[in-house]
This record gives C-alpha cells, structure tokens and sequence, in this order.
C-alpha cells in the first residue's frame, strides 16, 4: 500500500482547513480551531490502488509551518498551495511560498522529477469581493509549472475532490519514478560488482 503524504500551506484564513475538510468529509465546517497543526489520515482508494493519504494542515503561525519550508522534499511528496481570491496580501504569501518550495527542490532534487504542486484559489463564492482575478493565479502556477483551480469549498466537492484526485496520481507517478530508479541504480551497481568479479576471472584465464 502506498504511503501518500501532503502538506497544506497558505496564509492565516485562507481556507486551508476547509478546503481539506471538504476533500475528506465532504463537509463544509464553518469554523476550525487554528492554533495547532493538524496531521490527517484517511485510506482511500484511486485508479483501484490502495492508499495511505496522510496530510499535514499547520497552523500558518507555527514554527513546525516554517521547518516544513526548509525541508519540503524530506517532508511531504505533493503540496497544495492555498490563497483567498478576496483577500490580495494571501496571494502574495502564495507566490513566496510557491518561490520557497522551487528554491528547496532545487537544492534537494537534483535532476529529480518535481515535486508535485497545486496551486488553489479558494472562496470564488466570495468573487463579489475579488481582488486576485482568475488569469493572475493561472499564470503563476504556470510560472512554477504547477496545477491551477479556483474552488469554494463552502459550496463545492467536486472541483475540491478533483484537484486532490489529480495531485496524489502525480505524487504516485513521482513515488514509482523514485522506486524504479532506486532498483535501477541498485541493479546497475550490482552488474558492476558482478562484471568486475568475473570479468576479471574470465581475464586471468
Ligand atoms: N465564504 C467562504 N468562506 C470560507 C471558505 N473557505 C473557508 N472559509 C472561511 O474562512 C475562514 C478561515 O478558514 P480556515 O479553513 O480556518 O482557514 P485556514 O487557512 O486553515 O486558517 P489557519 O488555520 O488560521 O491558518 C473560516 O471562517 C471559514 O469558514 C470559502 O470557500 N468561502
């Protein structure tokens, strides 16, 4: 079975926890406690494979948020980045931490595949009060060759089920480059050893 784990990230009141919620519940919870980090879990099954979903929701204000920053790659295999559509100041903190994560795949993936990042623009219910326009979050995301969706997750499931549906099949692509390359690389070394035992017998022959 495999272990799936996700981080949410995103300023204070941006719908982290809501978003989630709805995802896992298919709930729309008006208020959650937003003192304290949150780990989830939840086995779900996609493409008829069996999973282990966990997802980590921190407090925005919480040093463990920020230590996630400094060690993405270590920590969770996908993100989902969430802004307020009404609120422009949460669509800044979205752009640095979308720039953070780029810096630390960087310095951790080395030719690796990315890490796989959604890019969320929640509250469109709220679009009366827009201040960050749809086209705005579509060429950021492209800008970190990441997936883009508006959502409200006080009004839909779908849009929400959809982009997580999405973003665990590429965590499970990324997972199962990992492993191949893992056996590819442990093969290779074993045909070394293998070749430079025998190759040299056969050489003293
Ligand atoms: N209108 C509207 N309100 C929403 C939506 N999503 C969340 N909210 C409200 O926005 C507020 C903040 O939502 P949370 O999910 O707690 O936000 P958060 O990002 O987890 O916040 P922190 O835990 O403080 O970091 C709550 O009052 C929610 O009811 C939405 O799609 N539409």
């Amino acid at each position: 079975m495999n272990d799936i784990k996700l981080a949410l990230l995103g300023s204070q009141g941006a719908g982290k926890s809501a978003v989630l919620v709805r995802f896992l519940t298919r709930r729309f919870i008006g208020e959650y406690a937003s003192n304290a980090n949150s780990l989830y879990h939840k086995r779900l099954s996609i493409d008829g494979r069996q999973l282990n979903l966990e997802v980590f929701d921190p407090c925005s204000q919480s040093s463990e948020a920020r230590c996630i920053l400094e060690e993405p790659v270590d920590w969770a295999d996908g993100f989902v980045v969430v802004y307020n559509i009404s609120d422009r100041s949460s669509f800044i903190d979205a752009k640095n931490i979308l720039l953070q994560i780029r810096e630390a795949r960087m310095e951790n993936c080395k030719g690796e595949v990315e890490v796989p990042v959604c890019l969320v623009g929640n509250k469109q219910d709220l679009c009366h009060a827009r201040q960050v326009c749809e086209e705005e979050g579509r060429c950021l995301a492209q800008e970190h060759r990441c997936h883009f969706q508006e959502v409200s997750a006080a009004e839909s499931y779908q849009d929400i089920s959809a982009l997580f549906t999405q973003l665990i099949r590429q965590v499970m692509e990324l997972l199962k480059y990992r492993a191949d390359r893992r056996r590819y690389s442990g093969s290779k070394s074993m045909a070394k050893l293998i070749n430079n035992v025998f190759g040299k017998r056969r050489k003293s022959v």
